[in-house]
């Protein structure tokens, strides 16, 4: 006979329903200025989303944004006042180890809104991770690496800063792949940039350029073998997202492999870049694709068309980067490696302890849920609402 007091515990362990969700918009700076083709920012903005459960256990989950809602069409204002509104109140009451069932919860409440049903799913995952002593990659197949090759972005604008900012992440070991971000200048200084800069690192880098959607078809055919002269090893985004059939022209012309970002948010957007031969390998995002289940979906999609996986990143705090890095770790193959240096280009960080950089990887943060632990006292120094976050309950 089992000890009553015992299974009386345990149910209540096993009481995974949803207590409460909270969303807390923050804004956190960077290190220096961070330019994209056609935004600019200073400070990171994040919806943080706690999740309570009754039995106790707390989870967290982060949805990121870029300028506001340029990068992608949510704003941090928006990614709360949906979730409070509409997404949170979907959940309340409901088991948290359901996770297609939430998601179709999510969808019938909202359309779209990716990144706000991602922060959702994200904090379900990491406080059902939390009970059952889990991480998160578990309950995503497993995980198959632990670390991975992680890159570091150039996107101020001037090369000799850009050349100086590279030459330190060398020196330290924390980088050797270079993202240039270009297409907020005219083609050509953008040529005579990067040509500066695949001059000073020479074979001791690999460098990758994300025009994000700056160009048209024509420029494009014009600057691709350039940059192929330059031994740039990937091409990121360089047509509007639309423009997939562009994509594809270019693509069989053949001058170096392309990316795709912007173009692909759903498994749906994959298939079609995938029909169409757009892309050599894709960007995978939790603020595209709406959650770490529909990421796997995206990746499938890619995988079963011989289209290769990078793991992307929009400068996610250790929170964020957490998540995306318990997904990319039960990848199978993850051949392009990921760009989390988020945590690095903040002045700050949200949880108790970083993530860690060493030897050009990033590690899996270890331990149940996300392994990583956020901190109440930086979510209240960096809250855009000083007042106590409103809740749902
Ligand atoms: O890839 C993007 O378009 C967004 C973001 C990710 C890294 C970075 O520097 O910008
Ligand atoms: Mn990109």
């Amino acid at each position: 006979m089992p000890d009553i007091a015992i299974a009386v515990t345990a149910g209540l362990k096993r009481d995974l329903a949803v207590r409460r969700i909270r969303s807390t918009i923050v804004d956190v700076p960077t290190r220096r200025r961070h330019k994209l083709s056609s935004l600019s920012v200073t400070a990171q903005s994040y919806v943080i989303v706690e999740v309570l459960l009754e039995n106790g256990a707390e989870g967290v989950g982060e949805a990121a944004t870029l300028g506001g809602p340029r990068w992608s069409e949510e704003s941090v204002e928006a990614i709360k006042a949906n979730i409070d509104a509409h997404l949170a109140p979907a959940l309340i009451g409901q088991p948290a180890d359901r996770f297609e069932a939430a998601a179709a919860r999510m969808d019938a409440a909202a359309r779209r809104n990716n990144a706000a049903k991602a922060a959702i799913e994200t904090a379900l995952l990491d406080a059902v991770g939390k009970t059952l002593g889990l991480p998160v990659a578990a309950l995503l197949g497993g995980a198959a690496r632990e670390s991975f090759p992680v890159l570091w972005t150039l996107a101020s604008g001037d090369p000799g800063q850009e050349i100086e900012e590279a030459e330190a992440k060398l020196a330290a070991r924390l980088h050797r792949t270079f993202k240039v971000k270009i297409g907020a200048q005219a083609p050509e200084a953008d040529l005579a940039r990067l040509g500066r800069i695949a001059r000073a690192l020479g074979d001791r880098a690999a460098l990758i350029v994300d025009a994000n959607q700056a160009w048209d078809e024509t420029t494009a055919i014009r600057c691709l073998p350039a940059l192929a002269g330059l031994g740039v090893r990937l091409v990121e985004q360089p047509l509007p997202a639309w423009n997939v059939a562009g994509l594809g022209r270019l693509r069989a012309r053949g001058a170096v492999p392309l990316l795709a970002d912007e173009s692909v948010f759903t498994a749906h957007d994959m298939l079609e870049v995938a029909r169409q031969a757009a892309a050599d390998a894709v960007s995978l995002k939790l603020v595209k694709h709406g959650g770490l289940l529909n990421l796997k979906r995206v990746a499938g999609v890619a995988e079963a068309a011989g289209i290769g996986l990078y793991g992307g990143c929009l400068l996610e705090s250790s929170i964020g980067a957490a998540a995306h890095l318990n997904a990319f770790a039960t990848l199978r193959e993850l051949g392009w490696g990921c760009e989390h240096f988020g945590p690095q280009i903040l002045a700050d960080d949200l949880v108790t302890e970083p993530l860690r950089f060493e030897d050009f990887h990033v590690r899996l943060p270890s331990g149940p849920g996300l392994g990583v632990t956020l901190d109440r006292d930086r979510l209240r120094r960096y809250a855009r609402d000083k007042e106590e976050p409103c809740s749902t309950a």
